[in-house]
């Protein structure tokens, strides 16, 4: 299973095409709504998620709402567009309405992709850059994240997340009673976090940052329960799934960090109190006394739940701006304001699950490697029935 996107932030559409599905398998456009939903929401946004309502058209590889294994594609318009339509239009303008019409972008703003961007592709007008490295592109990766976890659902493995942090102030109780639980308490937090008493700080961190033209970041985990024993490989570097999962984590827009497990914190431990002991019993097979290797050895899951945490710094674009040259004059300036999140952690929770589940159903595609979902369904469990008696 692969995928593109495609779309400008202030353009007519965000684009997802998704290759190798395999047919049959039931998809609604309920099932991706439902996640987009969940992107949209959070406690920080800004205005442009009061602008959008997102809402997915199927416009090819499903079929009276099955996937027929040929690629997926998927649409979100952008409301905005209409606002922006001489603006983000594709036939050249004339001098006079390029005068109308055109405010350039002279001056790049610390932390995101302006400079670099326009220095890469020759762009005097930074909305050339602004407008694709913007995260409305991740609307796009959960429209594929929400079929992977459609497709991983069908399998018996559940995909969710939840906010451990923001600006510092840290949950401190995180202990979920199964991965529906974790699904649900999230679903009724606006920072989509477990600790009650931590949200509500992380929400007046959020407002006092809003208050002081600033902007704050956090950190995130996803979990994914339900995996067969052996997922990726330790045979070659590129087959490791803890590799692929955090590469495809770190490409989120502003995540800077990932931890797989106890991440970090196994450098300040003996081996003694990071390694998970080996356990068996007839019913279940083999397991591991604790997770602190968060569901990977050799590149390999272990049949432990997956546990991924990622660091998303704070968002760049600041209503009191920091300092910056402008490309045209090369004197200092305060950067862009453009209209913006002050914190879009909880948001990026949603967009890291889903996009963790794409990299975990393309691993279950691969390795069980099916066209069609019955036979999907059949290798896997036989796979589950090899693990129980091995
Ligand atoms: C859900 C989400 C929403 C974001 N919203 C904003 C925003 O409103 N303003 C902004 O400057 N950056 C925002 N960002 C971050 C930028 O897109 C990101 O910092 C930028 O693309 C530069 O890439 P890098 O931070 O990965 O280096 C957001 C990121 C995510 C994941
Ligand atoms: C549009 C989304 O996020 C945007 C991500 C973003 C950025 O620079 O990354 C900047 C903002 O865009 P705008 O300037 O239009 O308000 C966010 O709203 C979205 O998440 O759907």
């Amino acid at each position: 299973m692969r995928y593109l996107t495609a779309g400008e932030s202030h353009g007519p559409q965000q684009t997802t095409i998704i290759e190798g599905v395999p047919a049959h398998l039931e998809l609604l456009q309920e099932d991706i709504n439902k996640e987009l939903l969940r992107r949209q929401g959070g406690y920080g946004r800004g205005r442009r998620m009061q602008i959008e309502k997102d809402q997915v058209e199927i416009l090819s590889g499903v079929r009276h709402g099955k996937t027929t294994g040929a690629p997926i594609t998927l649409v979100v318009k952008n409301d905005d567009y209409k606002h922006w339509t001489k603006i983000m239009g594709t036939e050249p303008l004339s001098e006079e309405e390029e005068k109308e019409v055109k405010r350039k972008i002279t001056r790049p703003r610390p932390g995101h992709a302006d400079l670099n961007g326009a220095i890469k592709y020759n762009h005097r007008d930074m909305r050339n850059v602004l407008e694709r490295s913007s995260a409305r592109e991740t609307t796009a990766r959960v429209c594929a994240g929400a079929v992977a976890k459609k497709l991983l659902k069908s399998l018996g493995i559940e995909v969710a997340g939840q906010v451990l942090e923001i600006g510092g102030v840290k949950a401190e109780n995180t202990e979920y009673n199964g991965i529906k639980d974790l699904q649900e308490r999230t679903e009724s937090s606006p920072v989509r976090c477990l600790d009650e008493e931590a949200g509500k700080k992380m929400m007046d961190a959020i407002d006092q940052a809003k208050k002081e033209g600033d902007s704050i970041g956090g950190v995130v985990q996803a979990v994914v329960e339900g995996l067969p024993v052996g997922l990726g490989s330790y045979v070659h570097y590129d087959r490791k799934l803890d590799g692929k999962i955090s590469g495809a984590v770190m490409s989120i827009n502003a995540f800077k960090g990932v931890e797989i497990g106890i991440g970090f914190e196994a450098a300040r431990k003996p081996g003694s109190k990071v390694h998970d002991e080996i356990t068996w019993d007839e019913k279940e097979g083999y397991k591991r006394k604790t997770n602190n290797l968060g569901g990977f050895e050799g590149g390999m899951t272990n049949g432990m739940p997956v546990l991924v945490q990622g660091v998303m710094k704070p968002i760049p674009t600041l209503y009191k701006p920091l300092n910056s040259i402008d490309i045209d004059s090369k004197e200092s300036f305060q950067a862009s304001i453009e209209r913006s999140d002050s914190c879009a952690v909880p948001a990026a929770s949603v967009v890291m699950e889903n996009v963790v589940a794409f990299e975990v159903a393309k691993a279950i595609v691969e390795a069980f490697g099916a066209d069609r979902m019955d036979a999907l369904k059949r290798n896997l469990e036989e796979q589950r029935q090899w693990e129980r008696e091995f």
